[in-house]
């Protein structure tokens, strides 16, 4: 510890004043411990859940797992979220490729055995937008697992590969994240968290290449329950999601540039939507298809992320109107909880 006389000494040749810190109110001090405790519990359930996830290297380390089905090889790292990490893996019986999406045991809010139900209930509709679940377990005390098919990259990872999406691909994009998004709602389900990482394409050597799938459906809430139009809505309720692309009006001033009279009038139908509303799929639909009209792009042409068959129209898309614009926010229709 320095001296008094020598901290002050210090102090005159610097030439500062002394700072008295001001003391804290009770209520800034209450207010202080919680902020500390919680950035605490949030740093310790990051580590826990490093900790637990598997412990996976290629060619070595932690790279089987089984369950009563079958036998799985992990071989990469898919992706990692806020709740978990998502590997590709390998079922020995037939050499299929799947993902494997893990959470820990010990995470405070459990999210994967309720993405697992909704799975369940979303495979019977058999949509084309949705993945199917093989198999689920988990490794005592440590990681619960999904295994699902395996998709390719996510929206918001294709975007970066290939810059700027063309008008035709942003406007595909719409009508398939849509289409995911109609049949969502029709199994009674809101998903709460619409992202471009949220949405990822087929993968290149299958047939559903040009396919969007929508994933992550751990913030789903049951809307429209058995025998009942829908749920009561509740007084008040937490945020769910993401912030980032939780306000349309954040948004308006994006569709100053092409496409504006249709995605103005789609944002003024979804703002004119009360809690009760089915949303009307056609007329957002139609909206979509009078704007490919109006610039005349061809919906039919190959996607952006499909480099055999580059897509003949070169018409850009400022940076301002990348998928934001026709995925996001366009359906990104007002979930009241
Ligand atoms: N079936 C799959 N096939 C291929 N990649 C996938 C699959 N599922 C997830 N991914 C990849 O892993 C990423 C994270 O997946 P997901 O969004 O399901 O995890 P999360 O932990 O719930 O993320 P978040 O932080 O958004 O809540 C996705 O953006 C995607 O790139």
């Amino acid at each position: 510890m320095k001296k008094r006389e020598e901290r002050r000494k210090e102090r005159r040749e610097k030439g500062g004043r002394r700072f008295r810190r001001r003391r804290k109110t009770p209520l800034e001090l209450r207010k202080f411990i919680a902020e500390r405790a919680h950035e605490e519990r949030r740093r310790e359930r990051q580590k826990n859940q490093e900790r637990d996830m598997p412990h996976f290297k290629v060619g070595k380390g932690e790279n089987e797992i089984t369950t009563s089905k079958g036998k799985y090889e992990l071989v990469g790292k898919l992706g990692q979220g806020s709740f978990g990490s998502v590997f590709s893996c390998i079922r020995q019986s037939d050499k299929q490729v799947f993902a494997m999406k893990c959470e820990s045991l010990n995470a405070e809010r459990p999210r994967l055995p309720h993405e697992a139900n909704v799975l369940l209930a979303l495979n019977l509709l058999k949509s084309p937008h949705f993945v199917e679940m093989i198999d689920n377990g988990q490794i005592a005390g440590r990681f619960q697992f999904v295994i699902i098919r395996l998709v390719g990259q996510n929206l918001w990872d294709v975007r970066l590969k290939v810059k700027q999406f063309t008008l035709s691909t942003s406007l595909m994009i719409g009508i398939q994240t849509l289409a995911a998004l109609r049949d969502l709602h029709r199994v009674g389900w809101l998903h709460r968290d619409i992202k471009p990482p949220n949405f990822c394409i087929g993968r290149p050597d299958e047939e559903t290449f040009h396919t969007i799938f929508i994933l992550d459906f751990g913030l789903c809430r049951k809307i429209a329950l058995k025998g009942k139009d829908i749920r009561t809505p509740r007084k008040e309720c937490a945020f769910r999601g993401t912030t980032r692309y939780a306000s349309l009006a954040a948004h308006d001033s994006l569709f100053r540039k092409c496409c504006y009279q249709q995605m103005h009038t789609i944002l003024l139908y979804l703002d004119s939507l009360q809690y009760g509303n089915i949303p009307d799929y056609d007329f957002i639909y139609h909206q979509v298809i009078a704007a490919a009209s109006v610039h005349r792009v061809d919906l039919e042409a190959a996607p952006n992320w499909d480099q055999k068959a580059k897509s003949c129209f070169s018409l850009r898309m400022d940076q301002d109107m990348e998928v934001q614009l026709t995925t996001t926010i366009v359906f990104n229709v007002r979930d009241t909880d």
